[in-house]
């Protein structure tokens, strides 16, 4: 049988390891698919370096619509990113019957339901292993190999580039500015990087796993998103002391309804620096490494851990998608894996849970005049609203200010652990606590999570 032939739209960082990836193990891929897998035809916007990265021998073009109309070809890679053009070219690539390959999260996430439909109806397949931490085959996972289990939460390392940047300032010193330059220098960074260290990226990622652990539509507008940019220092120096390490996390979660807390049931989504427990294996996952714990109800936790950035690991991904293609195009679309994991007619209409509504334990910073009665009054108020503190930790006085020697105030940091409540008290905890005229400096709040 002829190879099946492939077009790529944009040969960047990832459709570079692509073509190169498919190229090098050609013999062993066809093994496996049945069937040969070629890139024969690339549009890029940079035609010259396009041809020199793949030879004479494939066609390359400027206008990806020119790969699109092309019979020959079955399925069309999207590697060009961002939700502009790139969404325009997957409608009309489905429209033209070509299965679809993408890497691009944050079209999927943002647009996941139109796109996905638009494929259903035509009867092609729209896949997106690598949109989810790169290497990592955790599409595969949630959606056929724990296809078994009630998924209670996922909680993931799946931003490279911040984890990176959280590894250099902890382990190395090396300043926030100069860890971001590095990441992007890698190819592990957004075009635009604000992406990545404002956690939109990771956002991105655990939309789609949320929509696939428990058969929700993709509403990425309804997730919480906070990225790294305001962590301090200090906050992953105490964390240390404490036994914890600061990630940054996507966490969903299935809740039930929660008379005690005053919590609706739903689904929590959110991106967000955390501590976790420096025990935990993913506390310990560097560099730009992803990570992802799934907790299922028969299955347990499992946890998956590799590249989740980079060229060829990103290919790994993308070429997986085209081998399943290659052996499911011919079948009924009735026998493939549904792109959500659920039938599109047995999907939840759960509602994602608003910020306010979830639950989780605490780390507060507070920067406190040193006086005898400010720590009374700070666990006053959170005693005042049922907030049951798990460890305080309060810091010797450093004494600031004063001219020529002069000293004018103690100051202290108070760190205070607490056990789970929902968020909305937690705002008015905090609200509280920020008004004490004590309260010298923002309160710094992240949160936790045991992930046990
Ligand atoms: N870099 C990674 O590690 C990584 C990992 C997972 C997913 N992704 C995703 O993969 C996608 C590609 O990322 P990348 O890092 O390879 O980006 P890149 O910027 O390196 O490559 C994009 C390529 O698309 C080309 N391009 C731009 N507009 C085009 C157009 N209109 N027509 C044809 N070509 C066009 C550019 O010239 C460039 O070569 C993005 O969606 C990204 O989020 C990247
Ligand atoms: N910018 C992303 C690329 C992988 O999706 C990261 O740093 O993880
Ligand atoms: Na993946």
């Amino acid at each position: 049988m002829n190879p099946i032939q492939v077009g790529l739209l944009g040969i960047g960082v990832v459709g570079s390891g692509t073509f190169n990836v498919l190229r090098r193990n050609q013999e062993e891929i066809k093994r496996r698919a049945g069937r040969g897998i070629e890139i024969t035809m690339v549009a890029d916007l940079d035609v010259a370096r396009a041809q020199s990265l793949v030879g004479p021998d494939v066609k390359v073009v400027n206008d990806a619509r020119a790969v699109i109309a092309n019979p020959d070809i079955d399925i069309v890679i999207e590697l060009i990113g961002g939700y502009g053009i790139a969404k325009t070219l997957v409608l009309e690539a489905i429209a033209a019957g070509k299965h679809v390959v993408t890497a691009n999260k944050a079209l999927l996430a943002v647009h996941g339901t139109e796109i996905f439909a638009a494929a259903s109806k035509k009867g092609v397949m729209v896949a997106f292993e690598a949109a989810v931490a790169g290497g990592i085959p955790i599409i595969k996972a949630l959606r056929e190999g724990l296809t078994a289990n009630r998924i209670e939460w996922i909680a993931g390392i799946i931003n490279g580039t911040t984890n990176f940047i959280l590894s250099e300032m902890r382990d190395k010193g090396i300043n926030f500015d100069v860890a971001l330059k590095q990441a992007q220098a890698l190819g592990y960074a957004e075009a635009d990087p604000t992406f990545d260290i404002e956690g939109v990226d990771a956002a991105h990622k655990v939309t789609i796993m949320s929509a696939i652990a428990f058969g929700i539509p993709v509403q990425f507008d309804k997730a919480y998103v906070e990225g790294i940019t305001k962590l301090g220092a200090a906050d992953i120096k105490y964390a240390e002391q404490l036994g914890y390490r600061i990630k940054l996390l996507g966490i969903t979660k299935r809740r039930e309804l929660d008379a005690a807390q005053h919590t609706s049931a739903g689904v929590e989504l959110r991106v967000h620096p955390c501590l976790v427990p420096a025990k935990r294996l993913i506390a310990n996952v560097e560099g730009a490494m992803n990570a992802v714990m799934v907790q299922a109800d028969a299955v347990g936790t499992t946890l998956y851990y590799g590249k989740g950035a980079g060229s060829e690991p990103t290919a790994s991904a993308v070429i997986a998608d085209l081998v399943d293609i290659t052996r499911l195009h011919t079948a009924d679309a009735a026998q493939r894996v549904p792109h959500l994991a659920f039938q599109p007619n047995a999907m939840s209409d759960l509602p994602v849970l608003p910020m306010s509504e979830v639950v989780t334990s605490y780390y507060l910073r507070l920067r406190v005049a040193d006086e005898a009665g400010v720590l009374a009054k700070v666990t006053g108020i959170l005693a005042s609203l049922s907030i049951s503190i798990d460890a305080v930790l309060q810091r010797e006085a450093d004494e600031v200010g004063g001219q020529g020697g002069v000293v004018q105030i103690a100051q202290t940091d108070v760190i205070i652990l607490t056990h789970d409540c929902v968020e909305a008290k937690m705002n008015a905890a905090i609200g509280l606590m920020q008004a004490l005229p004590t309260v010298l400096e923002p309160i710094t709040r992240i949160r936790k999570e045991e992930l046990a």
